[in-house]
Order: structure tokens, then C-alpha cells, then sequence
């Protein structure tokens, strides 16, 4: 398990990062959301244990991750902007890597590079941003990291090459438990792939949710009346947002579908739809709702 338990971490004096709790379970896939310069890359450098936290622990199965080679052998991180030694072809980043990494497989490295058909001995500086990322991808995969941490993993690449790496993100956890942690703002790729969501805004975590319950809990209704909306229809409804459309009135209401159907119902609607919300128009709502404008999004 990754766990945080109160960390901090400032640069002179901004706080980047502000007393974050969270745990992440091995075998889970974990996408952390949240708007620009909210703190994302800072806390997975935390986790990935290139950062030191001012304050709080950092830990991977209860062991620190700052300066310990264990915990760090067992990771793989990719930044949005992969790093590879200066001049190195993939082959000798392969090399390089195999020193590093004990769990390191010739065998996934050679199947990996096949498939995605990558001339291992051109130098990777000269490589394409799309290549130099699947690199990155041969080379992470090839070391059977424990945790993956990604930042902006898909940026760059094309349609083709995101099913393939999706496809062995989704094969690595289910055969081996593997753990992935991925930034990103691209929501429906986040939705699609992951099972827990944290959001991130200026530096604390506002919610961390399976993506089950964080979509069980807000939910989108379109309403009609015959003559106009009851003044006691909405009466203790948590409402996020509401808008009318000609006749129709939308909301975005927090709470279960049971109980919102319910007090609706007895209002006597001539239309009642209950729709469930989009990743990505959870977040505008949460994050509208502390204050983050959500003015002329519309939905
Ligand atoms: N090395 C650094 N020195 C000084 N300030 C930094 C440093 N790294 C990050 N920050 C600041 O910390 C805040 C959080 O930055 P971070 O890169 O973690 O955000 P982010 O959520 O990844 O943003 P984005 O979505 O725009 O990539 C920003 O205000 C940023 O300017």
C-alpha cells in the first residue's frame, strides 16, 4: 500500500502541497485530477520519492520511500517530459536500467519492442515526443515495476499506441497486482482506465473516492412542470448547479439516485430524467462547488 500521512512540501515558501492523507491500494489503478498548478506533479515526485516532504510520511508498505533504493527499485516513474541519458539509444537505456532494476525482464524487453516496432538502436534524442514516450513505456514496463506513477502518460500519443499501453497497464495489474498512480487532465482516459479518483486543489486533496461511489453520489436531473417549478421541489436537495432551458430546469444534485428520484417523484413532474454525470463534468461541479467558477461551462 502508498500512503501519505500528512504531507507538506513547500518551494521558497509557496506551498505546493498542503497536509495530503491518501492511500492507494496495490492493484489499484489511481488517477489524480485536479486543475492547473494544483500540485499534481509535486506529490508524485512525493510518492516517487524525488521530492523530500517538508512534513508527513511518504511510504510504501510502511517503509519511507525518500533516499531508501528498495522502495525506489520498485518503482517506475515517468514525468511528462521522459528523461533518457544524453545521447543513449534504447538499447543502452535497456543496459542502464538492467543495472538499476533486479526485477528487470531481457525477455518482456525484446517481446515489448517488437510490438511496438522501435528501432532500438537509433538515439532516443532523435526519436519523435510520441516515440521517446513509447520508449519510456518499453523501458518501464521491462523493469515489472511494483508501482507505476505516470504524469500526462498519453500526451503525444497517437490513438493506436494509447490502446497498446492501456492494454498492458490493464494486463500488468490484473497478472501481477501492479499499482498505478497516473496525473491527468485528460478525464475520459482517467474514467476509462482507473478505479480511484483524487482530486487535488491548491495543494490539498478535496476528495478521494472509488469512481463507483464518487459517480453514485452526483448525479444530473432534468425537471419539468406543468405550471412552473413547485417552490418546495428542490427543498433539501444538495444542488451544485441549476439552469433553465426553455421549461426544462437541469441540476446537478449530490446525494443517491433513491433518494433524489423520490423527492422529485412526489412533486409531480411532467418530465423527470435522473442521467448519470461524466468524469469530467464531476470535476467542473466539485470543483464549482468550492468555489473553482464553473460560469459559462456548459453541459
Ligand atoms: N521546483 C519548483 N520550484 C518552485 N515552485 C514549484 C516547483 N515545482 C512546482 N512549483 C509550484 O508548485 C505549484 C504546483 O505545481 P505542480 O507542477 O505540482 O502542479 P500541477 O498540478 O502538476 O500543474 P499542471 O496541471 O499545470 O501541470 C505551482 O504553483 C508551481 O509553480
Amino acid at each position: 500500500m502508498i500512503e501519505m500521512k500528512n504531507v507538506s512540501k513547500t518551494f521558497d515558501r509557496y506551498q505546493a502541497v498542503e497536509n495530503v492523507n491518501l492511500s492507494i491500494e496495490k492493484g489499484s489503478i489511481y488517477g489524480l485530477i485536479g486543475s492547473n498548478g494544483a500540485g499534481k506533479t509535486t506529490l508524485l515526485k512525493l510518492l516517487a520519492g524525488i521530492y523530500r516532504q517538508d512534513r508527513g510520511e511518504v511510504s510504501i508498505n510502511e517503509q519511507a520511500v525518500y533516499e531508501n533504493l528498495d522502495q525506489k527499485q520498485k518503482l517506475f516513474f515517468i514525468p511528462d517530459q521522459p528523461y533518457f541519458l544524453p545521447h543513449y539509444t534504447i538499447k543502452q537505456m535497456a543496459q542502464f536500467y538492467k543495472s538499476i532494476y533486479p526485477s528487470w525482464s531481457d525477455e518482456r524487453f525484446q517481446k515489448l519492442a517488437k510490438w511496438f516496432d522501435i528501432d532500438l538502436k537509433k538515439r532516443i534524442h532523435t526519436f519523435s515526443k510520441g516515440w521517446q514516450r513509447q520508449a519510456a513505456f518499453i523501458l518501464a514496463f521491462s523493469t515489472l515495476p511494483q508501482i507505476l506513477i505516470l504524469d500526462e502518460p498519453m500526451d503525444g500519443l497517437d490513438p493506436v499506441v494509447r490502446k497498446k499501453v492501456k492494454n498492458l497497464m490493464i494486463q500488468d495489474v490484473a497478472d501481477r497486482e501492479m499499482t498505478i498512480l497516473i496525473s491527468s487532465h485528460n478525464l475520459r482516459e482517467i474514467e476509462d482506465i482507473c478505479d480511484h479518483i483524487g482530486i487535488i486543489h491548491r495543494g490539498s486533496l478535496l476528495l478521494e473516492k472509488e469512481l463507483d461511489d464518487l459517480k453514485s453520489d452526483i448525479h444530473k436531473i432534468q425537471v419539468a412542470y406543468k405550471e412552473g417549478m413547485p417552490e418546495d421541489s428542490l427543498e433539501g436537495l444538495y444542488m451544485l448547479h441549476r439552469e433553465k432551458r426553455g421549461s426544462v430546469f437541469i441540476c446537478i444534485v449530490r446525494g443517491k439516485e433513491e433518494k433524489i428520484a423520490e423527492q422529485i417523484r412526489k412533486t409531480k413532474p411532467v418530465i423527470f430524467d435522473l442521467l448519470p454525470l461524466t468524469l469530467e463534468e464531476i470535476f467542473i461541479y466539485e470543483m464549482g462547488d468550492i468555489g473553482y467558477a464553473i460560469k459559462n461551462v456548459i453541459v
